[in-house]
């Protein structure tokens, strides 16, 4: 396996009673684009927060570049940026203004600013305030502002959260391209499907807490695995008929599904039509992703 930016193991937080995440053992390879998909709630904010050590877990252990954050804070932090909730600017300084602040306090050559405003594409408007800008070019300067001091690993939690669909495609497109052109690894958190459909390459899947799958995109597409889809009449009897006959059927919303398997189609219609049923349709389809998700979680609460 390729070498580990982040990993967690066991990592567990308790507040009293109630256990917001669940023995995590997150794994993110380096370069990743790794989409940390999960409902409203599902313990993503909390699971970044303690990535950041900006909060203690209640068990387990958190290792970014392979040292463990308790004993490496310092070091570690140097090189991770993080956008998490929105950013807050001062609004009367221009967006150059705003990231000569963050420079100062990162001691960072000065030529670290222009370059961080060149790649989230916000140069025409660095001597603008930010007052004037719109959410859109705001998250963009929070993105700048994350990327400075030649950060290896970026983690942005929800940063297209209230974004217009214009503002969601710039922001999508512009995380797309910093592994590329900046070499980062980079962890983003959304309760999208679609949008870590489009961004990312690698998934983990977290609701109430459980890390409910972890791969790659691929890996992930692969459990959609094709399914044989029939509509036949009389629908329960045809289905139980061919349960009998030792295939996997499952009924659902007047159709029966059996998994493709190796199973030779001409002849699973020769046996329904033979039995006497009506046969009005067969196909086989493929899972697509938000079925795989919502099987995953058993429908989002
Ligand atoms: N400081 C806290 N004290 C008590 N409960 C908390 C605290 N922080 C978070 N929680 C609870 O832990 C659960 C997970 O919250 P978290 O913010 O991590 O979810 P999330 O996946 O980031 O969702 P969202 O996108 O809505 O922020 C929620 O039920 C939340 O109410």
């Amino acid at each position: 396996m390729s070498e580990l930016i982040i990993e967690t193991k066991g990592l567990t937080k308790k507040f009293d009673r109630f256990t917001a995440v669940k023995d995590i053992s997150l794994k993110v390879p380096k370069g990743a684009l790794y989409g940390f998909l999960g409902p409203n709630g599902a313990g993503k904010s909390t699971t970044i927060r303690m990535l950041l050590d900006l909060m203690k877990p209640t068990k387990g252990e958190v290792y970014l570049f392979n040292k463990d954050i308790r004993n490496h804070r310092m070091e570690i932090l140097r090189k991770v940026g993080a956008m998490v909730e929105s950013p807050s600017y001062y609004e009367n300084l221009t967006a150059y203004e705003n990231l000569e602040i963050t420079r100062k306090i990162l001691q960072i050559d000065k030529n670290e600013i222009n370059k961080a405003l060149d790649i989230v594409n916000l140069s025409k408007w660095k001597n603008k305030k930010v007052k004037s800008f719109s959410l859109g070019m705001k998250q963009r300067l929070g993105i700048a502002q994350a990327l400075m001091g030649n950060r290896e690993l970026l983690i942005l939690d929800e940063p297209t959260n209230g974004l217009d669909p214009a503002g969601v495609r710039e922001i999508r497109n512009l995380i797309i391209s910093l592994p590329q052109i900046m070499g980062v690894t980079v962890l983003i958190s959304s309760h999208i499907l679609s949008e870590i459909e489009l961004m990312a390459n690698h998934v983990g899947i977290i609701q109430r807490g459980n890390l409910l799958f972890q791969g790659t995109l691929e890996e992930l597409k692969a459990k959609g695995n094709r399914e044989i889809t029939i509509k036949a009449k009389p629908f329960i009897e045809a289905g139980n008929f061919l349960k009998n006959k030792g295939y996997v059927v499952e009924n659902r919303e007047g159709k029966i599904y059996i998994p493709r398997g190796d199973i030779n189609i001409e002849e699973l219609n020769k046996t329904l039509v033979l039995e006497g049923y009506g046969v009005c349709h067969l196909s086989e389809s493929e899972k697509n992703l938000e079925q795989i998700f919502l099987e995953l979680t058993g429908g989002v609460e």
